[in-house]
């Protein structure tokens, strides 16, 4: 199935020169949750404009279901809902007319009762004769969500949903996001939090300094955290590795000092007992060892610094 949005080469310079996004390649597949992660100041915000259609790029191109999001921007534009991550709604306004209002903005025709859906869905139907500044932080957010599916979009971007709420607000998001998904809409989300993309993901992508660094499948992201790693510190360094042992998944360090075995962390035979003795064999001898396991934050922690 092609993507539902694909980004070639995307760059951003601001006015001020800095250059935000410098060339990102990225298909969303129709229908995954693709979560963003990346520090502050890694370019999430200016990747999600851009695609969105808010802020224009300095080269590369967006499709959005077929169209392009300059050149053909109302169509592009009308399939997408986005949730920024601050609330610039009327506050005098109430919740329903407020809604109401974004789903005109994209020349949709009036539709009560997708609307009542939409506010029912969010736990906001008893509060939409409300004024938004009457609201809690929380419940305004979810005025943001509703305005944001108010013209029934096919993807759906989240930018930071969960910054600053409440656990139980958190866990609400993810519940939404899920039915949301299941309903077959599209959803990018943007996080600083290692746990909400693990949570929620099919794909993660890492974003630092403008650039992708990784985009993965979770699942198989997950099975590379299930590896553990077995260093050997060796009492003579090795040149290389003997040929006896090429078929070993081992590695050794420049300075020839560590042997490092990667074995499944979830496998009942991890192999160690055999690599010990085929060392012994060759008269490789160790002096100290030790195991460790990466977890995501691992794997995210070096990435960003290996790209930094
Ligand atoms: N209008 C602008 N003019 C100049 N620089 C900008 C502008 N908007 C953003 N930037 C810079 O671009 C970089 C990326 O910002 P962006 O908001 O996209 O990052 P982010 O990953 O969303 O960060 P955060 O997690 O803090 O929201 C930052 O260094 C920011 O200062």
């Amino acid at each position: 199935m092609p993507a539902v949005i694909t980004i070639r080469n995307l760059r951003k310079t601001y006015a001020s020169g800095f250059e935000a996004l410098k060339g990102i390649d990225l298909d969303i597949e129709r229908g995954e949750i693709l979560a963003l992660l990346g520090p502050n100041g890694a370019g999430k915000t200016t990747l999600i404009s851009v695609v969105c259609g808010i802020v224009n790029p300095s080269d590369g191109e967006v499709i959005v279901d077929g169209h392009h999001i300059q050149r053909d921007c109302r169509e592009a534009r009308k399939r997408i809902g986005l949730v920024p991550q601050e609330l610039s709604t009327d506050a005098f306004e109430t919740v329903l007319a407020t809604v109401k209002f974004s789903r005109g903005l994209f020349g949709k025709p009036r539709n009560d009762a997708h609307v009542e859906q939409v506010l029912r869905d969010l736990s906001l139907w008893d509060k939409r004769n409300s004024k938004i500044m009457q609201l809690s932080g929380g419940m305004k957010r979810r005025v943001l969500i509703a305005k944001a599916l108010s013209h029934e979009p096919d993807v759906l971007f989240l930018d930071e949903p969960t910054a600053g709420v409440d656990v139980e607000l958190r866990h609400d998001m993810w519940q939404m996001v899920r039915r949301l998904r299941e309903r077959g809409t599209t959803i990018i989300l943007t996080t600083h939090y290692i746990e909400e993309a693990e949570e929620m993901a099919d794909r993660i992508g890492v974003i630092n300094k403008g650039e992708l660094v990784l985009v993965e499948d979770k699942a198989k992201l997950m099975r590379k955290l299930g590896k553990k790693q077995l260093a050997l510190q060796l009492q003579s360094p090795l040149e290389s590795i003997p040929a006896a042992l090429h078929d070993l998944p081992l590695e050794l360090s420049k300075d020839g000092t560590t042997l490092t075995y990667t074995f499944d962390a979830q496998s009942d035979d991890t192999g160690i007992a055999p690599l010990l003795k085929r060392l012994s064999e060759q008269g490789i001898d160790f002096k100290d060892l030790h195991s460790s396991e990466s977890s995501l934050e691992d794997i995210f922690v070096s990435l960003v610094r290996k790209s930094a």
